[in-house]
């Protein structure tokens, strides 16, 4: 994708709000630009009167349109400098925010295979963004107003040196930006690729603290920390001299030709003394031409470095963005949830994780579903929660087959423990009452109870307010799993599926387990326990056993 689609991608992801202001921004940077150039207009104006010996009212009007046009410009600068900080930081807050909604609208298999460290490397790069292209962009837009109207009047006045001038620059700051053009491109994608993997070796080695510790690996662990970061850095080193080249280039040359310039104005008829004028606007004109020159290839060059960044962006804002509205109430189930001839094959994958699976359930009913790791157990597990659809045959809930559109709303009869729970670093009651923001105390200590995680809760001084750590690594094994386990009780569903969510219970908490799942069936929850241990089917209606994704 070219820097230009992507940019537009980039931009068409802001809301219409978002667009608005920012053309807001674009248009007072111009309005900027133009009080700068009626400054300058103004200045000029004023030295010509100066240089010209005119005096009285004209000049008396040019000293009042001068001061008037400072006043307003410092007024202007003013205005710009705090409605472009908040704009722009806005526009990044937006971006930032359509990405990560756009994150948490990837469907279970999407986000499964993705690198988390996408999201993450996504933050900065909106930033990056931010101040790399976008606001240079809009200076650019201002310079561009502003050296367009120095060149007019440039031209006004000596149009063969004007032209000159102008033709030299130009060329200059092409041919820089040609020898530059390979060098910014790779070591800006370069600059991408290292700040994701930073973050994965960040990410792997606080997330293998305890393997590398054991392992003594952890001076490793910082010497691959230590090559990623020198090598991102490495890129971003070529990136910035790459973007700073086309300045000094165009800035040594360009006062070398001045220099020429004057020489070869002084061979004119009338000497040094008659072309100080011309030279005087030449130098004037040049003094600012060259940095709104400058600003406004900064900006194009930071579309070329930033290319592989803003194509990230874009590509992460094409996915689906959320669907903000409140969730849908919960597909009926009454009598009966069937898989029907069913087949799932894993993108990549050459076998099917399930095929031809037929299996019925009662509502009320509790099943047992065995069998060895990679049998397929957790995704007909998913298949049944509608995280996963079938790659054939159907899901029938109440005898209806489940639609795509249907998921949310059958999902809502779902609560899942998983053998490893993700366990947020908040309080016990903030993770059972899981992102409730007004937990219902009651039914808190119900599932507390339930979960056989009284005991824990009353020898804890803060008891439901204690924080967990991150990960719950302030917990037990045994205790992360009844916290989950509590968390799915807390929202009583008709349908709960337990995944090897017992694997670290002692034998008693486990009884316990088994003696509150006897009362949910009591009061008609289906259940759907995955196990390889023996004790966890007591009190199941039936037991099932899968074997390389065939029902046996
Ligand atoms: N996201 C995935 N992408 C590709 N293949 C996958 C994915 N998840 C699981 N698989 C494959 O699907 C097969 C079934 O895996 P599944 O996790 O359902 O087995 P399981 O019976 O639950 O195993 P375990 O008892 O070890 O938990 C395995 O061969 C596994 O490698």
């Amino acid at each position: 994708m070219s820097p230009l689609r992507s940019l537009r991608s980039v931009l068409g992801a802001l809301s219409a709000g978002g667009r608005r202001r920012l053309a807001l921004l674009a248009a007072l940077t111009v309005i900027g630009g133009l009080f700068e150039f009626a400054l300058l207009a103004s200045l000029v104006a004023l030295l010509r009167q100066w240089l010209g010996g005119t005096a009285g009212a004209a000049e008396t009007g040019s000293i009042l349109l001068f001061v008037g046009a400072v006043l307003a410009t410092g007024v202007i600068r003013f205005a710009l400098l705090v409605l472009t900080q908040r704009l722009a930081l806005d526009t990044g807050h937006r971006l930032i925010v359509a990405v990560q909604r756009r994150v948490l609208a990837r469907d279970w298999p999407t986000h499964v295979a993705a690198h988390t460290s996408g999201p993450l490397a996504a933050i900065e790069f909106a930033e990056q963004w931010l101040y790399g292209v976008l606001l240079p962009l809009l200076q650019a837009g201002a310079a561009a107003v502003l050296a367009l109207g120095i060149l007019a009047a440039l031209l006004w006045y000596d149009a063969p040196i004007a032209l000159a001038a102008a033709g030299l620059l130009v060329a200059l700051f092409a041919g820089a930006n040609l020898l530059v053009r390979t060098s910014m491109r790779r070591s800006g994608a370069a600059f991408g690729d290292g700040y994701e993997e930073r973050i994965a070796a960040v990410q792997h080695n606080v997330g293998a603290m305890r393997e590398l510790i054991l392992a003594g690996a952890r001076a490793a662990a910082a010497k691959r920390f230590t090559r990623i970061d020198r090598e991102f850095a490495d890129a971003r080193t070529r990136m910035l001299i790459a973007q700073g080249v086309p300045r000094i280039l165009v800035e040594s040359v360009g006062l070398a030709a001045l220099a020429l310039a004057a020489w070869w104005l002084a061979q004119r008829g009338g000497g040094l003394i008659a072309a100080l004028p011309s030279l005087a606007a030449l130098g004037l004109g040049a003094q600012r031409l060259l940095p709104l020159l400058q600003t406004i290839n900064h900006s194009l060059n930071a579309l070329t470095s930033t290319g592989a960044i803003q194509q990230r962006m874009a590509a992460m804002l094409a996915e689906p963005d959320l669907d903000l509205s409140p969730p849908p109430p919960p597909l009926p189930f009454t009598a009966t949830l069937a898989l029907q001839d069913v087949d799932f094959i894993y993108p990549g994958r050459n076998e099917p994780a399930l095929a031809g699976i037929d299996l019925f359930l009662r509502r009320g009913e509790r099943i047992a579903l065995v069998g060895p790791n990679g049998s397929g157990k957790s995704t007909l597990a998913d298949l049944v929660m509608g995280l996963l659809l079938p790659s054939r045959g159907e899901v029938l809930v109440d005898g209806r087959a489940l639609q795509p559109a249907d998921v949310p709303s059958w999902q809502r009869n779902v609560a899942h423990v998983p053998q490893a729970p993700f366990v947020a670093d908040a309080t016990l009651i903030a993770n059972i009452a899981f992102m409730d923001p007004a937990p219902d105390r009651g039914r808190v200590d119900e599932a507390v109870r339930l979960a056989g995680l009284d005991d824990l809760v009353a020898a804890l001084p803060r008891g439901l307010e204690t924080r967990v750590g991150d990960r719950g690594q302030l917990l037990s094994g045994g205790q992360r799993q009844r916290l989950a386990l509590a968390r799915a009780l807390y929202a009583p569903a008709p349908l709960l599926v337990l995944d090897e969510a017992t694997s670290a219970l002692d034998p008693a908490s486990e009884a316990h387990v088994l003696r509150a799942l006897d009362e949910l069936q009591q009061r008609g929850t289906t259940i759907l326990v995955i196990a390889h241990r023996e004790t966890m089917l007591a009190g199941c209606d039936r037991v099932l056993r899968l074997e390389r994704g065939r029902l046996v």
